[in-house]
């Protein structure tokens, strides 16, 4: 099943899932933020917000993961149009309707590409270039992943994210995300981590078909925050395990500081019929199928 990757009408906007192909964590700063080097791929699924003129409220949400998300000023949706305001000054009375489609709290970074989309959107309506360094600097601001999440095309993040390098040479990956339905706090992962010195990522081979990449992905790779996410959200390992043992799966992995595990299958059918299965063996695990990666 795939759901959400229409492309935006005028005034819309589309929050892709993040998904990190491969975390090394190879240090940590001063502030205690840590330094990564990450292969970052976005899928077909995602969340929608729209602009909305003469809104009765600042930000509506609904969707499957809408409920009890807080719709005040601490959403990052509204944290991202105060950012734009401090730079461009007062906005024109809008509002933002934000359906979200993607679990919270689930290290597909929901909540950064929502700031992000956000930070589109008004970009767009007030005219300020996507590359102005008031923009970068107020996505860098509101989190870590939300550069990334800012040019939403496959890419290689370094430093604690900002350093960004697109990698127009992903190939498309046919995928099943599975989340066992818990939400993982980032820092409590982060905290957890055994070492903080891992090694950087390898060179990336030229030009990779899918399998060619799941394999160097299993390799030479690794996402070191999934043994403390694991040790956090002990049925994250359920979920590796079942996506990994799905028929025509090359890589099961978790994204981020988890709980959402990615699979990559052989072909878009292999991941639906795993997706299907999986979803009727954990009926309270959102699970699905989508197409993530290309250039
Ligand atoms: C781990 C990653 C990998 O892509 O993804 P998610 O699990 O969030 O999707 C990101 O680095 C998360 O980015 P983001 O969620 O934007 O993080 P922020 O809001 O900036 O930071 C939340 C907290 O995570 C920790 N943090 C985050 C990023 C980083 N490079 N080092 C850190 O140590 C810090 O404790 C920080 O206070
Ligand atoms: N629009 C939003 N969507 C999701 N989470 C949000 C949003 N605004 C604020 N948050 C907060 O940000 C935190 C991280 O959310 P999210 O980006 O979904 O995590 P992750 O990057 O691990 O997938 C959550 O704890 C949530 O309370």
């Amino acid at each position: 099943m795939t759901d959400g990757g229409s492309a935006p009408a005028a005034g819309a906007g589309f929050a892709a899932a993040k998904i990190n192909l491969a975390l090394h964590v190879t240090g940590r700063r001063a502030d205690g933020y840590h330094e990564l080097d990450s292969l970052v791929v976005f899928a077909e699924i995602g969340d929608s917000l729209a602009l909305v003129d003469e809104a009765p409220a600042a930000l509506a949400i609904d969707g499957p993961f809408g409920s009890g998300l807080d719709d005040g000023p601490d959403n990052l949706v509204l944290r991202a149009r105060d950012a734009v305001a401090a730079f461009a000054g007062p906005l024109p009375p809008l509002g933002f309707r934000l359906t979200k489609r993607l679990p919270v709290a689930s290290g597909i970074g929901g909540g950064s590409a929502d700031a992000a989309a956000a930070l589109r959107l008004l970009a767009g309506r007030l005219a300020i270039p996507l590359d102005d360094p008031r923009l970068t600097a107020a996505a860098q601001r509101l989190g870590a992943d939300v550069p990334m999440c800012l040019l939403s095309r496959s890419l290689h993040a370094s430093g604690i994210g900002e350093r960004i390098v697109p990698w127009p040479e992903a190939p498309r990956l046919a995928m099943v995300l599975a989340n066992p339905g818990v939400g993982v706090a980032t820092p409590a992962v982060f905290r957890r981590l055994a070492r903080r010195d891992g090694t950087p990522l390898p060179t990336l081979p030229p030009r990779p078909n899918a399998d060619r990449l799941a394999a160097f992905l299993r390799a030479e790779t690794r996402n070191d925050l999934e043994a403390p996410a694991i040790e956090e959200a002990p049925v994250i390992a359920e979920a590796l395990e079942r996506v990994g043992a799905a028929e025509g799966c090359r890589l099961a992995r978790m994204s981020g500081s988890g709980a959402t595990v990615f699979g990559i299958f052989a072909d878009s059918d292999a991941a639906d019929r795993a997706a299907q299965r999986i979803a009727t063996e954990r009926p309270d695990w959102w699970v699905v199928a989508t197409q993530a990666g290309g250039g």
